[in-house]
């Protein structure tokens, strides 16, 4: 193990030296400077990347039935003095065996070795035999790892389960497909802990979307917080987390009410935006503009031309504007050029009916005889680019592609849709005119919550597609997105890799579809893989079957999941409605008691929580929005009134189920005595 970690530190003290060094060179000039943050910023990242794996380096053993052995970890070691890897990244093919081998299976395995170590020691070994011969005084046959992993306590931060993941879930994370990968599974089955690892995977196997980036999207910050320290300890520090918002750079003041989040969160807004920006595209007209003296006119056809190449040449709105502009200018200067030809045409004609000369004969030969050139190009001509460049320069020309094509921002082209009326009911004729105007707002009107996507389609269309993209999106609680926030997803996505992790019957009240298909095919038609987990790591066996009637209510078709776990039974206290705080406060402080250093959550409907927060419930435990607390856990949870929660917003059931789901041990329910 020392000498493990001896490398490790000699790695760091490298990479640190080597950054030390290209910091301190000179760079002559611009470009070596920048070649030189560069250097200095992979140097940042491989530190970053050995110090993320120090806690807990080495995890496990292999040892093959010929007596060889491998270590697995959370990066790979190796010296050039020797063939092997001192240490195997739990990532390499090599280290499959460890996740994949059963006794059924050995895999030409006898011995997996799972090590804790604490600082750079080992503090426990558990060894599973798995070719059927009998332990030796060098096997530590025990309790197994995953039990040990799932009894530790809650830290209100994920840990990495890179040791024990189990085999449904590594055969997901391994996969070798790079399309679009779904996992569905009841609560605690480890969707979380195989989206993380998967995106770990996908980081080290696929080299093309490390490239370009991994996105990790969760649904809000407090559950980014939660999981934010799982990839830097699998030594990978370079994967944007993210909530919608965040995607969008916009931050919302307001919140919409349920009815009208459903409908912004629909498919057919983008449609209503995209309409309607084309009505802001030079839909008809004609183009008159003044160069000198003379006013010259583009008929509508040609500017149709120029408006049909503007949009074909360019993705936004406003870059198409510019393309259109100076599509405009060209059919401008090419008609002053056919309009200057006809009337020189004009006037040689003239010229000859009177004199009898061909001028254009004369001025010809006149001119080759003056050069001795072969081919002098016509006589009359106009600088015809220094026109055009004075035109896209000219602001009177600006003003009338203005009236044709303004530039747009999002915003503007969101308010022009939900403030008008009129332009609801014209875009989106398949909303009842009550739909419509819950839709209607005020010019002045805040940004919603659901607005967010809304805003980041506008700016699709009129900026153009966005600048960042990924090579692989990982989405968590990916039940949760509407069709319009799927949208923000894939966009960010091109090639369509992603990994998406939820489960229906945890979904809220903005979700609309009611399974995969539904909620994908408008995005990536069928073309994704289906996996389910099975096994519940968090949630007890008692509480799972205390919420079976609950599940068959919201997701009829859900098959129950079963448990690795059993506890105590959940505990159900009443009280008169202002008796409540005095009862959490006390349960809080009987769980504290009994079981001191455990994390404790209470789960409330969202307008409870400045209560609570008001009589100091957060000194004792963390205080959660019901809305919030999809993918959390805690020791124990102490869900209060769940009517009200159930009442609080539509889908209040699911709500609920999602709050009595969060404890790995205790599960107390406070409700009111109805009066
Ligand atoms: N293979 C594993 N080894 C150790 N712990 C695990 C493993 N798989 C899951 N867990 C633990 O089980 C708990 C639940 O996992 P996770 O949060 O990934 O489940 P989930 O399916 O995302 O839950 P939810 O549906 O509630 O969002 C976590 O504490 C996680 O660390």
């Amino acid at each position: 193990m020392s000498s493990l970690y001896e490398l490790l530190t000699e790695r760091l003290s490298e990479a640190r030296a080597n950054r030390a060094r290209v910091l301190k060179a000179p760079a002559d000039g611009a470009g070596e400077a920048y070649e030189r943050e560069i250097a200095a910023d992979r140097l940042t990242k491989e530190i970053g990347r050995l110090e993320g794996a120090e806690k807990g380096l080495v995890f496990g053993r292999i040892d093959w039935t010929d007596g060889t052995a491998l270590r697995i970890g959370r990066i790979g070691l190796h010296t050039e003095e020797d063939e092997l890897p001192l240490l195997v990244d739990w990532r390499a093919n090599a280290a499959r065996p460890f996740y994949e081998a059963t006794p059924v299976h050995p895999m030409d395995l006898r011995r997996r070795r799972h090590l804790r170590l604490e600082e750079r020691t080992v503090v426990s070994v558990s060894d599973e035999l798995l070719d059927g011969t009998a332990p030796t005084d060098e096997d530590v046959v025990g309790d197994g790892p995953l039990t040990e992993a799932l009894s530790a306590r809650r830290t209100g931060r994920m840990h990495a389960a890179v040791a024990t993941l189990q085999a449904e879930q590594d055969e997901i994370v391994r996969s070798a497909h790079r399309g679009v990968t779904v996992v569905q599974g009841g609560p605690g089955t480890g969707k979380t802990v195989v989206a993380l690892h998967r995106a770990a995977y996908v980081l080290y196997a696929f080299p093309r979307a490390a490239e370009e980036g991994v996105l990790v999207v969760g649904p809000n910050a407090r559950f980014l917080d939660y999981i934010s320290q799982v990839l830097p300890s699998l030594g990978e520090n370079d994967v944007d987390l993210a909530t919608c918002q965040e995607l969008a750079g916009v931050s919302p003041d307001a919140v919409d009410p349920f009815d009208t989040a459903r409908l912004k969160g629909g498919l057919d807004l983008a449609d209503a935006l995209a309409g309607l920006l084309r009505d802001h595209q030079a839909p008809a007209g004609d183009f008159t503009v003044r160069v000198g003296q003379e006013l010259v006119h583009l008929s509508e056809k040609e500017v149709a031309t120029a408006r049909a190449a503007a949009l074909a040449a360019a993705s936004g709105h406003n870059p198409a504007r510019q393309a259109f502009k100076e599509l405009l200018v060209d059919a401008v200067t090419d008609a002053m050029q056919r309009d200057m030809g006809d009337l020189l045409e004009q006037i040689d004609a003239d010229a000859e009916q009177m004199t009898g000369l061909n001028l254009d004969r004369f001025t010809g030969v006149a001119q080759r005889r003056a050069e001795g050139a072969a081919d002098p190009g016509p006589v009359h001509e106009l600088d015809l680019d220094a026109i055009g460049a004075d035109l896209l320069d000219d602001a009177g020309v600006d003003r009338a592609v203005e009236a044709l094509w303004p530039r747009l921002a999002p915003g503007d082209l969101v308010k022009a849709l939900l403030t008008d009326a009129d332009a609801l009911a014209e875009r989106l004729p398949t909303l009842t005119p009550q739909e419509q105007s819950l839709l209607l707002r005020a010019p002045d009107a805040p940004w919603t919550d659901a607005d967010v996507p809304l805003l980041d389609e506008a700016a699709s269309l009129v900026d153009g597609p966005p600048e960042r993209t990924y090579g692989h999106v990982v989405v968590d609680e990916a039940q949760e997105l509407t069709a319009m926030q799927w949208r923000m997803i894939v966009r960010r996505c091109p090639a369509r890799a992603m990994t998406l992790v939820g489960d229906f019957a945890q979904s809220g009240p903005a979700t609309t579809a009611r399974d995969w298909k539904e909620a994908l095919s408008p995005h990536v038609g069928t073309r994704f893989r289906l996996h389910d987990l099975t096994v519940s790591y968090r949630t007890t066996q008692e509480i799972l079957e205390s919420v079976r009637d609950l599940l068959a209510r919201i997701a009829p078709d859900q098959r129950p999941t079963r448990s690795l776990r059993s506890g105590e039974s959940p505990r159900t206290v009443t009280t008169h409605g202002d008796g409540l705080v005095t009862a959490v406060v006390e349960e809080l402080r009987a769980q504290s008691t009994a079981q001191p250093d455990e994390l404790l959550g209470v789960i409330c409907a969202d307008t409870r929580v400045s209560q609570l927060t008001a009589h100091g419930i957060a000194d004792q435990a963390r205080i959660v929005p019901a809305s919030e607390a999809r993918g959390l856990e805690f020791d124990g949870v102490v869900v209060l009134n769940p009517e009200e929660i159930i009442t609080a917003r539509p889908g209040g059931e699911r709500d609920l189920y999602v709050a009595l789901t969060r404890a790995t041990k205790r599960l107390c329910t406070i409700a009111i005595q109805p009066s």
